[in-house]
């Protein structure tokens, strides 16, 4: 970045910031959204106060078939594989010891038993199966002494109605797969109850199966011995002890509503972001209505000036320009990075207020009592990068502000539904298959969330030193490996949206060809030599059309230029073959009806549209290649005046100044030079939402011809003014078209007769006529039309 680039960077950002700092009220009404937001966290925090638990002793349980077995009712003990006679006795001495009339059933294979489970509903009356992992070769092989076995159990059934489920059904998943429970805690797990509570490894009949079968199996291989250590034994169980805890209720609540929380919390962003750019690339504003997004969004959806509904914005007057920014000579480059670093203060300013609400004291309790609110704070702002930059690529997928608005809103939620459909399957996805999920951005921020409350349950917080390490022992996921995800996927979202924005660049804009990015151009720049050396024309001549001047510089040269709009079922040619010189020195008027095609042209001149066919070159330089060096020297008063509503006058052309180059010192001459030309010396220290409709024209007058532009496009520079000051603004641009090249359209013939050194003549996007006002008095005598 050369210092003209930092010069005008740190302009757009203290643009950005002054417009924001004089939307206060917009701000309020944000800070007091996020805190309604918030208001019921606290509220669930208030409510669930702390519960000091002294020292849990259980109590010894003696085991016992479970309590729910009716001894009206067939239970039936199965084991697999059915042609072992070994199974078959083990199982049977397991029935004999539970002392319980169980059918012994065998089953020749795994399958075939949930065969019969399945298909011939007896899931209610299976207590348990002994799957014996061995491939017994006869039936009366042996068991190995190393014998492999499961246990597997049947669903709970209400004791009151044996065919109902029990409404515990869902509680009573083992999660055999993994040593700790998901969620976890300081205290002992279900502290109130002796036997453990869920899963029901006791109270269910498991270790009573489970003592049995063991007790079985070393009878067998050790009969009498075993028999004798087990006649007078009695199995209880007894849970261990645990210290005194806090028990904190709030956290289990919290879990769960924390995730949803946040995605409401960043809903907003998410729309304003991608509204904020598409109303851009919609309106031909990229930039400059930046202002607007930061305090002026709301919930509701809201009307633009042409009453058009944007979702979640407010929109603004008076800013409407086709990239304008661009035309002025930013670079597209540091659009989006100012783009991104307003976006990420945005994000800022809301992930500061979060970390103030989980972490400071407002209700009796902290939120958060051992996370690191500087951890946390920097785990939201690499949620933000990736966030922001997803904004972008989303907005490079639409050419409709309110279409990609609504799909960023769906989008928004529907991206954190893999974390809701999956938060029960969690302990089953591998690592691999959790890293692909947070490629997803809210799915990777509810998975973080998840994992801060969880170290925030076991006491130790979310912190600077323990960020890489597991949760728990059967979860690889850590909050490192969600961070890098954030930035690797922001990463790969920046990647795509760069690439689309490029060669997609929307209605508005020069596209670049899809391997942009392997041409060297596109890295270094065109080189200077494609300035055109020699000026030689192939212009028609006519009887319609005057002599060239001789020894004049043509600033600007059109060559057989063609530009076609494709409507529904037609095709409109908006300009014609148009073949024109312009010269340095002179001011060329384009005068035509509507619809002539002036600012067709004028939008191809300034690199808005791109031209069907044909060739332009200003100041040497090709249009369709050296876009960024025509712009450097370009001045632009577009039809509608794009002016920053809340900026003053000296402010506007402060950021122009600088954007223009212009170095500082010389700065208030130049602009108190052009006020005063101008007659608005008075007015500097207006906002411009405060000024006339012809003081606007003349601030954009201004803007254009302000710095070293010396190809200056003004589109009807003085509609709506009064006679005095359009009087007035001719004498000036007559005075500053020295060593300038001056295009101008209009429609009114008084104006093209008195400023247009040549007059150009438009109807339906074809040249008629051209030549000084003299040559078209005797051409068509008064008046012309
Ligand atoms: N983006 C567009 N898509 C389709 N048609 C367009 C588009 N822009 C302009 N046109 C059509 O091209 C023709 C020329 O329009 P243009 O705006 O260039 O005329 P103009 O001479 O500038 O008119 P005015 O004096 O009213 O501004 C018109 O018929 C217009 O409807």
């Amino acid at each position: 970045m050369d210092s003209l680039q930092m010069k005008q960077f740190s302009v757009l950002l203290w643009k950005n910031f002054l417009l924001k700092s004089r939307n206060v009220v917009g701000l309020v009404v944000e800070i007091i959204l996020i805190f309604l937001l918030f208001v019921w966290t606290l509220t669930v925090r208030r409510i669930s106060k702390k519960t000091s638990i002294s020292d849990v002793i259980f109590n010894p349980i003696l085991l016992t078939l479970p309590k729910f077995l009716n001894e009206n009712f067939d239970y039936e003990l199965a084991y697999v594989p059915s042609e072992s006679n070994a199974a078959r006795n083990i199982t049977e001495m397991v029935k004999k010891d539970l002392n319980f009339n169980f059918k012994v059933q065998g089953f020749p294979s795994e399958e075939s038993f949930e065969r019969y489970i399945k298909y011939e509903n007896k899931d209610a009356h299976v207590l348990a199966a002994i799957v014996f992992d061995h491939k017994f070769k006869t039936s009366n092989e042996r068991l190995p002494l190393q014998v492999k076995y499961s246990l597997r159990f049947g669903r709970i059934y209400d004791p009151e109605n044996l065919f109902q489920p029990s409404k515990y059904q869902k509680e009573i998943e083992w999660n055999t797969s993994t040593l700790f429970p998901s969620v976890p805690s300081l205290g002992p797990r279900n502290f109130l109850e002796n036997d453990g509570g869920n899963p029901g490894y006791i109270r269910e009949g498991f270790l009573i199966v489970q003592h049995s079968v063991h007790k079985a199996i070393m009878m067998y291989h050790s009969g009498r011995a075993a028999e004798d250590i087990f006649a007078n034994t009695t199995i209880y169980a007894e849970r261990f002890p645990h210290p005194a805890f806090i028990h904190d209720s709030f956290l289990w609540t919290f879990i769960a509503m924390f995730p949803w929380t946040i995605l409401f919390t960043f809903t907003q962003m998410a729309l304003v972001i991608v509204g904020t750019i598409m109303l851009e690339k919609e309106k031909r504003l990229k930039l400059t209505y930046m202002y607007a997004y930061v305090p002026r969004v709301c919930l509701f959806p809201a009307k633009n000036r042409r009453g058009c509904w944007i979702p979640g914005m407010e929109v603004t007057d008076g800013c409407e320009h086709p990239e304008y920014q661009l035309m002025v000579g930013l670079s597209n480059a540091m659009l989006w990075v100012s783009y991104f670093i307003t976006f990420l203060l945005m994000y800022f300013i809301i992930i500061c207020l979060l970390c103030g609400i989980l972490f400071l004291k407002i209700t009796h309790e902290r939120v958060f009592q051992h996370s690191d609110p500087l951890f946390i704070a920097f785990y939201f702002m690499c949620f933000a990068v990736s966030s922001v930059l997803l904004g972008f690529l989303i907005s490079t997928l639409f050419n409709k502000a309110s279409l990609a608005t609504s799909i960023a809103g769906f989008l928004h939620f529907l991206t954190f539904f893999p974390y809701l459909i999956l938060y029960h399957k969690y302990d089953q996805i591998s690592l691999s298959g959790k890293l692909a999920l947070c490629l997803i951005t809210n799915t990777a921020l509810a998975f973080g969330t998840d994992l801060i409350c969880k170290l925030e349950m076991k006491g130790h917080g979310a912190q600077w030193n323990n960020f890489a390490t597991k949760v728990n022992a059967d979860d690889d996921l850590t909050l490192a490996h969600i961070i890098g995800m954030f930035l690797f996927s922001a990463f790969l979202y920046g990647l795509v949206a760069w690439y689309l924005d490029a060669v997609f660049p929307g209605t508005y804009g020069v596209p670049k060809p899809w391997n942009f990015f392997l041409q060297k151009a596109y890295w270094f720049g065109e080189p200077a030599l494609s300035r055109e050396e020699s000026q030689v024309s192939d212009l028609l001549s006519s009887d319609f059309m005057e002599p060239e001047p001789v020894g004049l510089v043509a600033g600007i040269r059109i060559q057989h230029l063609y530009k076609e709009f494709i409507l529904k079922n037609s095709t409109l040619m908006a300009v014609n073959d148009l073949s024109l010189n312009l010269y340095e020195g002179q001011i060329t008027v384009l005068l035509g009806h509507n619809g002539a095609g002036k600012t067709t042209t004028l939008s191809i001149l300034t690199g808005l549209y791109l031209p069907t066919r044909g060739k332009v070159y200003i100041s040497g330089y090709d249009i369709s290649s050296d876009m960024v060096q025509i712009r450097k020297s370009l001045g632009l008063c577009p039809q509608d005046d794009l002016l920053f509503p809340m900026l003053t006058v000296s402010e506007h052309l402060h950021f122009y100044c600088v954007i223009k180059g212009i170095p500082l010192q010389n700065q208030s001459r130049e602009t108190n030079r052009m006020l005063t030309s101008f007659g608005l010396l008075q007015q500097s220290n207006t906002m411009s939402k405060d000024l006339s409709g012809g003081m606007k024209r003349k601030l954009s007058i201004i803007i254009a011809l302000i710095g070293d532009t010396k190809v200056v496009i003004l589109d009807e520079p003085t509609s709506g003014m009064d006679p005095v000051s359009r009087r007035a603004t001719w004498d000036l641009l007559q005075h500053y078209k020295k060593d300038r090249t001056i295009l101008l359209t209009t429609h009114h013939m008084d104006q093209a007769d008195v400023l247009g050194d040549r007059i150009a003549i438009l109807v339906m996007g074809i040249l008629k006529c051209c030549g000084s006002s003299l040559f078209l008095k005797k051409l068509y005598g008064l008046p012309m039309f």
